[in-house]
């Protein structure tokens, strides 16, 4: 007899001690989604929302050792990867990949918290572009994360359309564009599928403060769709739908740019997707 395994997808990010971003955000997405959530935890932070106030890079054997007891015992159908902290731990996570099967990898190459704090080296810039890129399935940079892949400003239309493209050239087959930094009344993404199909995706913007962890709840909310085995568009879909209803039914947790809700209704009360 064979049992159907539950959806397994793991996160391979920094923690938030503050519980809005990073693993504890994606954890909390992936069970919300019905997706089995696990991590592989490459550097700490101590943050709330208020800001990040320290940092820690996991040492890289320690890695490798979560990286052996996740693929020794499950069955991973997805990953993504969030704060990576520099170019020794790219590489490390690289290393690691390539040597097992966690199905697609959705890369949301986080750079700076929104409070302004280096959750990313520049010394591996590079790397995420020539080492990770190339294996990643999605990648999902917001605006100023695009700029520095790309080499260039990103804030027309016309230039996240051109992002997405010569993103795309670096190996990566699917890319959206996150507009949530955009000025504009909708929060719009644009998305390059591998296909060539593209498409802007584009909800109300909400007027609020809590948008911490937003990048990393929308690739989460994707990897357990795909870990589901959604197809990337329908996946890419769900995730608009789950960050609007997350950043509308917002908590009322410290004293800064608070978390989005995590475990908001996906019900009558989300706005829909205009297009
Ligand atoms: N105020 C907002 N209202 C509605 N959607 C938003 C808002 N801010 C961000 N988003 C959406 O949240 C997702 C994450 O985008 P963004 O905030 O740009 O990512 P990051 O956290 O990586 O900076 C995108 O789908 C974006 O359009
Ligand atoms: C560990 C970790 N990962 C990612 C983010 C990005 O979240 P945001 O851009 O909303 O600050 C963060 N603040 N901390």
């Amino acid at each position: 007899m064979t049992i159907n395994q539950t959806p397994q997808v793991v996160t391979i990010a920094g923690t938030d001690s503050g519980g809005g971003a990073g693993v504890q955000a994606d954890l909390k997405t992936f069970q919300a989604r019905k997706a089995f959530g696990m991590s592989i935890v490459v550097a700490l932070t101590a943050q709330n929302t208020l800001g990040v106030q320290n940092s820690f890079p996991v040492p890289c054997d320690f890695i490798n050792d979560q990286f052996n007891s996740l693929a020794e015992d499950f069955k991973i159908k997805a990953a993504k990867t969030g704060m990576l902290a520099d170019r020794e731990h790219v590489e490390c996570v690289v290393e690691n990949l390539k040597k097992v099967d966690f199905g697609p990898l959705v890369v949301d190459p986080v750079m700076i918290a929104k409070g302004g704090h280096a959750l990313l080296k520049e010394d591996a810039i590079e790397t995420i572009k020539t080492k990770l890129l190339p294996f990643a399935f999605l990648v999902t940079p917001n605006l100023p994360e695009a700029e520095v892949l790309v080499g260039y400003p990103v804030t027309t239309e016309e230039e996240m359309k051109q992002a997405a493209v010569d993103l795309q050239k670096l190996g990566v087959n699917h890319v959206i564009i996150k507009g949530g930094h955009l000025e504009t009344k909708e929060a719009k993404d644009y998305v390059l599928l591998e296909t060539g199909e593209d498409y802007w995706l584009k909800t109300k913007r909400i007027k609020t403060i809590k948008t911490h962890g937003t990048g990393d709840t929308f690739s989460s909310c994707i990897a357990a769709e795909l870990a589901k085995g959604t197809s990337i568009k329908e996946a890419i879909y769900i995730g608009k739908q789950f960050i609007q209803g997350a950043i509308e039914e917002g908590l009322f947790v410290g004293h800064g740019h608070g978390p989005t809700n995590h475990w908001a209704e996906l019900s009558e009360s989300v706005e829909e997707i205009i297009e």
